[in-house]
Formats: C-alpha cells, sequence, structure tokens
C-alpha cells in the first residue's frame, strides 16, 4: 500500500468526515487487510486477560533493523516475536509509531492513521500483529489524545484562518495569560504553557514542547477525530490502547488544568464506544499523579481497564537506597482499592527519565543525590538513567527489584533492554539516552543492523561493562546464571501462578524495616513474598498462626522449604538483597 506525499494543509477537505488513508474508510481498509491476514489466535471473549499479564515496551525504531538502514522496522520486530515469546511476556507495548516529525520521540503525531514510512507500511504493521497473535502476544499501542506535532495539517490549517473548520481544533488566546495555575510539565526547556503564533497572531496552549500544541476537547470535531482514529486500529486489531497524558486534555480556569471532570467525561465516552464495539481491548491510563487521582481514571470501571502507578516506582529505588520497606509501604496504604476487573501497571523504568513528580520535594533531592548526582543525568524533574546504571550495574540489586515488581500488586511493564542489564548514554540529548539500539550480540553492529554503526538513528552504548561484548542477549542465552535467564524463569513462575495479578495485597509489616514482607491470597492459594532491601544478611521472624504447622515451599529456589512452627512462627534467613516466594502449603485456618 502506498500514499502520496503528505496532504498539504490547504488541501484538507472542509468537510469533516473522518480522514482514511488512500480514500479508503477503516472497514474497507479492514476488509482488504483481512482478505491477505486473518485475525490471530488472541482469545477475544478472555475480557481480563490484563490482569494477569506481563507487558513488554519495545521501541519500534530500536528493536530490530530488518533493512539495513540503521533504523529498526515493523519487519525486525517480526522478526524478534520469537524471543519475546521465549521470554514470556504476554503483551507487548509499543510507542507511537505514527508519521511523526519526530521532536518528542514520536509523541508528536502528523498523522493518526499512518506509520513512518522508516519503519515500514500499515501492511507490515499487519503482518506483525498477526504474527504476534500467533504467538499469543497480544500488543497495545500508544495514543496520543492530549496534542499533535505543530505539523500536523490540523494545525497549520488552524494558524492559517481562524474561519477554517479547523480553527478551534486548538485552543488558542489573544493573552498568555489563562490558565496560570497550570505547572509547567517540561521545565528543563519551556517556561510557558503559551507560545505565539506569528501567523495566526495569537497565542496556542501547549502542556508539552511548544512544538505539541494541545487539542482542543471543548470542540466537538476533535473528538469525533480521536475516535475514528481509535477505531482504525482496533479495527486493525490491535488489543487496546496506552492513552498518553490524559490528565491534561481539558483546561479551566482556576484550577491547575488537570484531572478535570469534563477530562473523565471524555475518556469515559471513549470507554463506552470500545465496550460496545471492540470488547476485550483495553485502555491504560498514563497519569502522572498521585494515588487519590490516579484511581479516578478507573472510574466506576466505567473509564480505564489500567493505570500506571507512578508514584509506588520511585519509592522502591528510594526503599533501596534507604534499605528500608517504610516509603514502599506507606503509598500502597495509602493506595485507594481500584473497581472490581481493573488492574495497576507497575513498572521500574520506561522510555521517558525516571519521573520524580510524584514525591515530596526532600525526597526529590535524595533521590537526585543518590542516583543522579551530576546534573547532567537529571532531565525536567526526573533521572535519565536505565535500570542497570542505576543500580550501578549490580545484578543483585537489580533482581532485587524486579522481584519485588513481579510480586507487588499490578501487571508489571518491563522495559525493552533490562532483561539484559543494558546501560545508557548521557551524551545523547533529551531521553534518547535509555533508547539505545537492542543489543544481540558481540559484534560490531551488536546484530541491531547490517548498516555501520555510524549510521544508526542512535548510537550502540559503548561504556566499558555495558557495550554489547559484555552485554547482549546471544551470551545471556548461553548462561543459566544470567540476569536474562532469570527474568525468564521469574515470568514462568509469575504465570504459573495467576494469584500475583488477581489477589488480595496483605502487607505484614515486621520490626524489620529492611524487610518487606507480604501475602499475595486468594481462594485457590496463598504466597508469602520476603525481599530483602538491605546490604546485610537478615533473619525474618514472622507470626503467621494461620499458617501453623504449614510449610513454605520455595517458587523459586528449588528445594528450599521453610516450616511454619505449631505457634505460628516462620523464621526465614535472608541474604543480602534476598527475595523469596514462599507458597504456603495448607489453606488459611480461619
Ligand atoms: O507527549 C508528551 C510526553 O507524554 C508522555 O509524558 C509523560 O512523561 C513525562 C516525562 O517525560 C511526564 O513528566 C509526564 O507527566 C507524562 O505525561 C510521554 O511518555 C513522553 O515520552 C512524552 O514526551
Ligand atoms: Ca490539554
Amino acid at each position: 500500500m502506498t500514499r502520496s506525499p503528505y496532504t498539504p494543509a490547504e488541501e484538507i477537505p472542509k468537510a469533516l468526515a473522518p480522514t482514511g488513508v488512500l480514500g479508503l474508510t477503516s472497514a474497507q481498509l479492514q476488509a482488504k487487510l483481512d482478505e491477505i491476514h486473518p485475525i490471530g489466535s488472541i482469545d477475544r471473549t478472555e475480557t481480563e486477560w490484563f490482569r494477569t499479564a506481563v507487558f513488554y515496551e519495545v521501541l519500534v525504531r530500536s528493536f530490530k533493523d530488518s533493512n539495513g538502514d540503521g533504523i529498526d522496522d515493523f519487519k525486525g520486530l517480526t522478526e524478534k516475536l520469537d524471543y519475546l515469546q521465549w521470554l514470556g511476556v504476554d503483551c507487548l507495548w509499543l510507542p507511537p509509531f505514527y508519521d511523526s516529525p519526530l521532536h518528542d520521540g514520536g509523541y508528536d503525531i502528523r498523522d493518526y492513521r499512518w506509520i513512518r514510512e522508516e519503519l515500514g507500511t500499515i501492511e507490515d504493521f499487519k503482518v506483525f500483529l498477526d504474527a504476534a497473535h500467533d504467538r499469543g502476544l497480544r500488543v497495545i499501542i500508544d495514543f496520543v489524545m492530549n496534542h499533535t506535532s505543530g505539523s500536523h495539517p490540523w494545525f497549520q490549517s488552524s494558524r492559517a484562518d481562524p474561519d477554517d473548520p479547523y480553527s478551534n481544533y486548538y485552543v488558542w488566546s489573544d493573552t498568555d495569560d489563562a490558565y496560570s495555575d497550570a505547572r509547567i510539565i517540561f521545565c528543563d526547556t519551556e517556561d510557558s504553557n503559551w507560545s505565539w503564533d506569528s501567523e495566526r497572531k495569537q497565542f496556542y496552549w501547549h502542556r508539552f514542547f511548544h512544538h505539541q500544541p494541545d487539542l482542543n476537547f471543548e470542540e466537538p470535531r476533535v473528538m469525533e477525530e480521536m475516535l475514528g482514529a481509535v477505531r482504525f486500529w482496533m479495527n486493525l486489531g490491535i488489543d487496546g490502547f496506552r492513552l498518553d497524558a490524559v490528565p491534561y486534555l481539558i483546561e479551566a480556569e482556576g484550577t491547575n488544568c488537570e484531572n478535570l471532570p469534563k477530562t473523565h467525561q471524555i475518556l469515559k465516552q471513549l470507554r463506552a464506544m470500545v465496550d460496545e464495539e471492540y470488547p476485550g481491548r483495553i485502555l491504560l491510563c498514563e497519569a502522572n499523579q498521585w494515588p487519590d487521582g490516579v484511581v479516578e481514571y478507573f472510574g466506576d470501571g466505567d473509564e480505564c481497564q489500567m493505570a500506571f502507578h507512578f508514584p509506588v516506582m520511585p519509592r522502591l529505588y528510594m526503599g533501596l537506597r534507604r534499605g528500608s520497606r517504610e516509603c514502599i509501604s506507606k503509598i500502597l496504604a495509602d493506595t485507594p482499592q481500584i473497581p472490581e476487573g481493573c488492574q495497576w501497571a507497575t513498572f521500574l523504568r520506561n522510555h521517558d527519565e525516571l519521573a520524580l513528580e510524584m514525591v515530596f520535594k526532600e525526597d526529590r533531592q535524595y533521590m537526585w543525590e543518590g542516583y543522579a548526582p551530576e546534573p547532567r543525568w537529571r532531565c525536567n524533574l526526573g533521572i535519565r538513567r536505565r535500570l542497570s546504571p542505576l543500580v550501578d550495574n549490580d545484578d543483585a540489586k537489580a533482581r532485587l527489584l524486579n522481584a519485588m515488581l513481579l510480586s507487588l500488586p499490578g501487571s508489571p511493564v518491563l522495559y525493552y533492554g533490562d532483561e539484559i542489564g543494558m546501560g545508557d548514554d548521557l551524551w545523547l540529548s533529551d531521553r534518547d539516552g535509555v533508547r539505545t539500539p537492542m543489543q544481540w550480540d558481540d559484534s560490531e553492529t551488536a546484530g541491531f543492523s547490517t548498516a555501520l554503526p555510524e549510521d544508526f538513528h542512535l548510537p550502540l552504548i559503548h561504556t566499558f561493562g555495558h557495550d554489547p561484548e559484555h552485554v547482549n542477549v546471544a551470551r545471556q542465552m548461553d548462561d543459566p546464571s544470567s540476569l536474562l535467564v532469570w527474568t525468564r524463569a521469574m515470568l514462568g513462575i509469575r504465570r504459573r501462578h495467576p494469584v500475583f495479578g488477581t489477589s488480595e495485597f496483605i502487607d505484614l509489616d515486621g520490626a524489620d524495616t529492611a524487610v518487606m514482607s507480604f501475602l499475595r491470597h486468594n481462594e485457590h492459594e496463598t504466597i508469602l513474598c520476603l525481599a530483602n532491601l538491605s546490604d546485610t544478611e537478615r533473619t525474618v521472624v514472622l507470626h503467621l498462626p494461620q499458617f501453623a504447622g504449614a510449610t513454605g515451599s520455595s517458587l523459586i529456589h528449588g528445594q528450599d522449604v521453610q516450616p511454619v512452627e505449631a505457634d505460628g512462627t516462620l523464621i526465614v534467613p535472608l541474604w543480602p538483597y534476598g527475595y523469596r516466594w514462599l507458597q504456603m502449603s495448607v489453606e488459611e485456618k480461619s
């Protein structure tokens, strides 16, 4: 399928019928693609699959290049699906691959219904999607509703002519003093949420970069456009969307312009459409907010099925550095219950900086001092480093954090490359240092591409110890003691025990704050999880009368069986940064 060069703004049809590619409606396009690629083997009647799934964020641009231009593409990603299936993840999350000038890693969309040409065609995407489904892997994609690229034809049209049908698609003002209570998110680069447009001679509103004007959701046609684009990708067969930056959809004077009631109405409208037309597909909300703000995005079970738990993530690192579980226990205790059938998405790292917006000022300072003493390592309010360098390339700490991620409430979202302990490049701009090519082997090109490394879209990591010679998939696949093989084994255990996804979480507290101990419990089984956040050996003493006389059998460490004494005392030794998952053998006494 080919497309003529991007439609110039002046040729955009003035009638606001939902736009399509090649003049085809979404349904026609789907029919055409279905002839070539029938829908894969995903069970659409399974509507709560996401509650026990492990997600894997993969940047299409940085995984595998199939055609030797130094940029990964959908064909390359398709080639690597066997690896992802082998690893044992359940669902891939693809950050934006839409047509974009790439001034914000693709979060600056120029066409909601087209793929950046360097990554392939819509057919390539469909082949990839069906191949993923054939392997039992689901796929969700990013959807950026809050803003477009400034080079989107809608914006070009809107700025050109205030009487144009697109004129109201963005938030325009004669002055730059409205909504002054809204914070500036990209504080390293922007000093206002308003920018002057010399053509329209008005200011336009943007919560992120100045080249990302916010869409105006007070204009009903904007929502129609969004629903049309959602249908387009759903019709191709995706399993859901990560909804980017949703707290900022609506602006209102006298508020901080976040989480406003109308924003929730918009999401409810979207969810109602998805439930009716695409049951079993999910909406995962990205709202970097405190727990009581995020839970609003589940609605009464009628908004997003999933939401990232932003506050718990930095506290895992904070707890590790302090050698204390207290901040983790506290944020989980402060997290309200979520509606039935919903689920948190938890993570250690992603394509952005390690966000420190949801911590108190003194804790942010503590995190910066410990994890990013050099200003170059910081980005906006966060830290632009990968997991392995953050923990000083210490495998024990990386395994502990992952063991916690995989056992605490929520569905874990892994970040590509972290399963092999990839490093970062702090000399690259913005957040590119954590988005470098995947390291497949120890060859000069790291198995990423046949192009010369100097032609790669981003350079390979060359820091000693994190370079492809030391850190690569092939080497770790052959090493039973590697982080990669360990990660795979842990995912296997998690898959065999759905209790991790669907059960109650009971924090056991305990006198020794270095150790986090908790139960994951449902009617089928109870697992006792222990995590030693300190660098010294600990002996955990728990009082579990409900398990008196029972045993705890380790799910991770083979023959390790811990007896619970007749009075309910359980004593478990833990090595520095040690962790255990013990399956309790008898039913809890009532
Ligand atoms: O599209 C703009 C940005 O949207 C997401 O941003 C989120 O990450 C920011 C940190 O970089 C965070 O501070 C903000 O609260 C979030 O909405 C997306 O993940 C970014 O990559 C993108 O630039
Ligand atoms: Ca907005």
